[in-house]
């Protein structure tokens, strides 16, 4: 049911896409179906290069003969076209989600747009219910979690298994149980200023729109 609503969130924000552009690809099973669109549109003619949000994206991207280009390559990004966990009224976002939220971020901040693709399970009054992803140098955890803890969540280290979950910049992810986020801008200044902390999973004034998958297969779009 809601792989339906993601999918057509997904297929609508890929709608947007011209050639010539170069695309943001974003991480997660929502965005699996933009990626997926876009190659089919890429089979039909469109030209377009795309800069994967993570490995796995990568490889669905490169298995489906998506042309990509390397982060190195590009000054700009014109879209992106990725997932989130949640998404209140002003779209600000909790994302990372799918472990991927320090690349995530590098393509938002680098694009002209970003579209936010979601079912509508997504959308919440304000942010915190979902525990918020912080990723975390493997140095120091204990000290690092404690400076969290001062910021009043419940942090735990999300595990792979019985291991710690790393990420494909080799850190580690805590995930932060807050409850509710009054101030989501005040409090991303605030992690990222721990020292152990990398990047944060709140996206604040970085989305452009969100397409959302309504379950009476109609979708609305955000802006
Ligand atoms: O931020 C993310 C990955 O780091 C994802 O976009 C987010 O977790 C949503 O994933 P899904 O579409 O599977 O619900």
């Amino acid at each position: 049911m809601n792989e339906n609503l993601k999918k057509l969130a997904a297929e609508k924000a890929v709608e947007t896409l011209e050639s010539g552009m170069i695309v943001g690809l974003g991480t997660g099973s929502t965005a699996y179906w933009a990626i997926k669109r876009i190659a089919e549109r890429v089979w039909e003619g469109l030209d377009i290069k795309g800069v994967p949000s993570s490995e796995r994206s990568e490889q669905f991207a490169a298995e489906w003969e998506i042309p990509l280009i390397g982060i190195e390559e590009i000054d700009r990004i014109d879209v992106t076209i990725d997932g989130a966990d949640e998404i209140d009224p002003f779209l600000r976002l909790i994302k990372g989600g799918g472990g991927a939220l320090l690349r995530e971020k590098v393509l938002a901040a680098n694009s002209d747009k970003l579209l936010i693709i979601a079912d509508e399970s997504k959308r919440v009054e304000t942010l915190g219910r979902f525990p918020l992803p912080v990723e975390i140098v493997p140095f120091a955890v204990r000290l690092t979690l404690n400076r969290l803890r001062e910021l009043g969540c419940t942090p735990t280290v999300r595990l792979d298994g019985d291991r710690p979950y790393w990420t494909d910049n080799g850190n580690f992810i805590a995930d932060c149980q807050f409850g509710s986020i009054a101030d989501p801008e005040w409090l991303a200044v605030q992690l990222n200023q721990i020292p152990g902390v990398v990047e944060n999973g709140l996206f604040v004034r970085m989305a452009s729109a969100a397409y959302i998958g309504r379950s009476d297969g109609t979708v609305e779009i955000i802006k």
